[in-house]
């Protein structure tokens, strides 16, 4: 099997809102796929049902969710949450907050590696410096010895990307990795993510609002509207010939040194909706300049060649 996560028609309800429908994407083994969108279109909820961490609430279907080669909806809860432990890693939004700051570095990291792989903490230890030294540490002995609050936001971010490599897993997401830290050190720590892909083979799954990271870092992309994946397929397919306007406009709007004076900065009117998103048609008619009267009733599904888009003016 060449893939590492298949994910097949999902869909996401808080009750009676519907939050994402008709997902689906492939990440290949060895792969940086990433996920864009506006704040609010759905990226962390697919990434969360893929590795069952979906909220309490939230209710999903789906017809395929393959983990590594799994398809973990066969499987009961407690093997899902041993499964996903082992073979799934996430660094997710604000991971500021994600350590613990009154606790030593040595005594978080190691926890998720001795539960799941029913080592000592011994060697998970061993494991911690080594993987410390891998997300760039000069001294990884002395990093285990402090508290999270004496690290900066980069080194921060290297724990809990050390933190999610612990058990090996074959892939892992990466949810927003960089907003909270300035230009350098995002830099930095997307170089870092490109390196461990590099030599390890993980796939990883990107989330991000910032396009031109995502076109910088992934092979293949998908664009994510009101719940929905409106575009999908090479990240150099979409960016030299975007099908979607909503993928038209998102390229438009990337930050250039070209913007001339007094040009306005291109922008797209209105706000992704929080509800409707079960409502005919395309999602993204309120907002697009091409809305024709056939988009409030259905939405043509297209595919050439693997560059997937849904719109009705192909
Ligand atoms: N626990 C929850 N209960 C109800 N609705 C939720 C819950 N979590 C998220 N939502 C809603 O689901 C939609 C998708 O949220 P999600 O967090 O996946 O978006 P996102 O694209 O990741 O946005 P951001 O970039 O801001 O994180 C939003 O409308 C959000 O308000």
């Amino acid at each position: 099997m060449n893939e590492t996560v298949v994910l097949k028609n999902l869909h996401i309800k808080d009750g009676k809102n519907t939050l994402v429908s008709n997902t689906s994407l492939t990440i290949e083994k060895g792969d940086i796929y990433g996920l864009v969108g506006e704040s609010g279109s759905g990226k962390t909820l697919t990434a969360k049902a893929i590795i069952n961490l979906l909220p309490e609430g939230l209710k999903f279907t789906a017809d395929e969710i393959n983990v590594a080669g799994k398809n973990i909806l066969k499987a009961s809860q407690n093997e899902v949450t041993m499964y996903i432990g082992k073979n799934a890693g996430y660094i997710p939004q604000n991971t500021v907050f994600f350590l613990h700051p009154m606790i030593k570095i040595k005594n978080q990291i190691a926890d998720g590696y001795v539960h799941h792989m029913k080592r000592s903490k011994a060697e998970g230890l061993k494991i911690s410096l080594q993987l410390l030294d891998m997300v760039g540490f000069e001294n990884p002995e002395s990093i285990l010895n402090f508290y999270p609050w004496q690290l900066s936001g980069g080194m921060r971010q290297r724990v809990n990307i050390a933190m999610a490599l612990m058990n090996n897993p074959a892939f892992i997401i990466a949810d927003e990795p960089t907003t909270a830290l300035d230009s350098t050190v995002q830099k930095q720590v997307m170089e870092l993510f490109k390196k461990i892909n590099g030599d390890t083979g993980i796939s990883i799954l990107l989330i991000s609002h910032d396009l031109s990271l995502i076109k910088h870092y992934c092979l293949k992309i998908g664009v994510m509207y009101a719940g929905q994946i409106v575009e999908s397929g090479y990240s150099k397919d979409i960016f030299e010939n975007p099908k979607h306007p909503y993928t038209q406009l998102l390229i438009k709007m990337m930050p250039t040194m070209n913007i001339k004076k007094n040009e306005p900065i291109p922008e797209i009117k209105g706000f992704v909706p929080e509800k409707g998103r079960d409502s005919q048609g395309c999602l993204f008619k309120e907002r697009c300049p091409f809305a024709m009267d056939v988009c409030g009733i259905s939405v043509k599904e297209h595919n050439d060649s693997g560059h997937y888009y849904r719109c009705n003016l192909y």
